[in-house]
């Protein structure tokens, strides 16, 4: 049984270079939420099912200037930087960690200022098209568990990790777990905590171990999240040689890369989301490869502390998992959109080089620049493969996570595909008309 039908034109992404297109399509959608069907225009089944979705009440027509695209999924937010997003983004990770972000953070033992900035910010992400989310939260349980009351009201699938941070030498004391001890019995309580509202609420709602970065963790806590990964088969999230200072620590302390300590303390599985990436070399992503581990590209934030841009074309080419997000408040805007039009720029630049006194032959990095599809699958399907969710596309089987899109200034006759790059490129919040979650409508401009 259909509980919805949506007529209209759809994009959604097939694979990293491919989008699928129909022209007044019927998506059908079941009363669990999944896609059930898709019936083309020359389906000879077309007209029947239209007619009696339209005598149940159950028929939504898109305009000819509306689209339906699937929601976005973003694979990194700090939840609560919101409320410092576009703050301080001259400093460099490190002194803006401790300047503006851990005491920011610290703040959030208050749940009633968590309330405050999580309502608003779930609402914010949603109502840019974004229909998963992996959040890091802050220390403080009570406060992580708002943030997911927040996710489960607005029916977001939410991601949510109990940051943990332990290492007396890179953490302030007003802001640090008590110990490695501490931090897993309070990481343990929060899974048990997560799993018992998502079987409460239903939705989406999964609990995330989070090692803040290799530098804020003893060797101990890394070791306790990477057996208590394995122990409750959950997904993992991190930073992963984010900027030249991060990546010289790890070379430091333990005379590795970041992505073999990672990986020395089990922490880097095929359920593992690590943020950047952007000081990544070959053999890095080798193993990013073997252990099946997706990397979370970033490309506003990476502008401003990243030290260099994410080899997102490397990546995809050599069939690493790769998705997109946003790095609230490394990144100031909530928007996937206005990720995947950095992703595009900076891969540009990184293929260009940036330095003119350099001869063009040797400035930039050949075969850099991605597309506007590489970088929609980003946003879509490379983020649900990271989470394994059946969401991201506009496909039978999938969760009816989408959006209705109206395009802007259509004063020409265009092709599907550049009346697609246009979209990709024009759209921002405001032309975000409905969110749809699980076939719900939880959005409506
Ligand atoms: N961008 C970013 N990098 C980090 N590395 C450790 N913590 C953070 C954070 O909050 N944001």
């Amino acid at each position: 049984m259909n509980s919805q039908v949506i007529e209209g034109t759809y994009y959604s992404s097939v694979s990293c270079d491919q989008i699928k297109y129909a022209e007044d399509a019927l998506i059908c959608v079941d009363e669990t939420g999944i896609i059930q069907r898709i019936v083309n225009h020359d389906d000879p089944q077309y007209g029947k099912i239209r007619r009696q979705a339209d005598q149940n009440n159950s028929l939504t027509i898109l305009a000819s200037d509306e689209y339906l695209l699937p929601g976005l999924i973003d694979l990194h937010v700090h939840a609560p930087q919101w409320a410092q997003a576009g703050l301080a983004l001259d400093k460099p990770l490190n002194e803006w960690l401790n300047t503006y972000t851990f005491p920011l953070e610290s703040k959030f033992s208050d749940l009633n200022f968590s309330r405050r900035v999580y309502s608003q910010l779930v609402m914010e992400m949603v109502a840019n098209g974004t229909t998963t989310v992996m959040f890091f939260g802050t220390i403080f349980n009570e406060s992580n568990l708002v943030l997911a009351k927040q996710c489960s009201k607005f029916g977001l699938r939410g991601f949510i990790g109990k940051v943990a941070m332990d290492n007396p030498e890179q953490t302030p004391e007003y802001y640090r777990d008590l110990s490695a001890k501490q931090a897993l019995l309070s990481t343990e309580e929060f899974i048990f905590a997560i799993n018992e509202l998502q079987a409460k609420n239903g939705g989406t709602l999964v609990p995330v171990i989070t090692p803040r970065f290799v530098p804020s963790c003893t060797d101990e806590l890394l070791a306790g999240l990477g057996k208590l990964a394995q122990k409750y088969d959950l997904p993992i999230q991190s930073h992963c040689s984010e900027s030249d200072w991060e990546h010289n620590y790890a070379k430091e302390r333990f005379k590795m890369h970041d992505a073999e300590v990672l990986d020395h303390f089990g922490l880097l599985t095929d359920r593992s989301v690590m943020a950047h990436g952007t000081m990544i070399d070959e053999n890095d992503q080798q193993l990013f490869y073997k252990r099946q581990a997706a990397v979370a590209h970033c490309p506003i934030s990476n502008v401003y502390f990243g030290n260099s841009v994410f080899p997102t074309k490397r990546m995809l080419e050599h069939g690493n998992k790769v998705g997109l997000g946003t790095d609230i408040s490394g990144g100031y805007s909530p928007s996937l959109y206005r990720n995947m039009q950095q992703a595009v720029m900076s891969s540009q630049m990184l293929q260009d080089g940036v330095d003119q006194s350099i001869s063009s032959n040797n400035r930039g990095v050949n075969n850099s620049r991605i597309s506007i599809k590489n970088a929609f699958y980003l946003a879509t399907r490379g983020g649900a493969e990271a989470l394994h969710l059946k969401t991201g596309s506009i496909e039978v089987g999938m969760q009816a996570d989408f959006q209705i899109v109206k395009s802007r200034l259509a004063l020409l006759k265009i092709d599907p595909n550049d009346q697609f790059e246009r979209l990709i490129y024009q759209t921002d919040r405001n032309d975000i008309k409905q969110v749809f979650i699980g076939g719900k409508l939880v959005y409506q401009n």
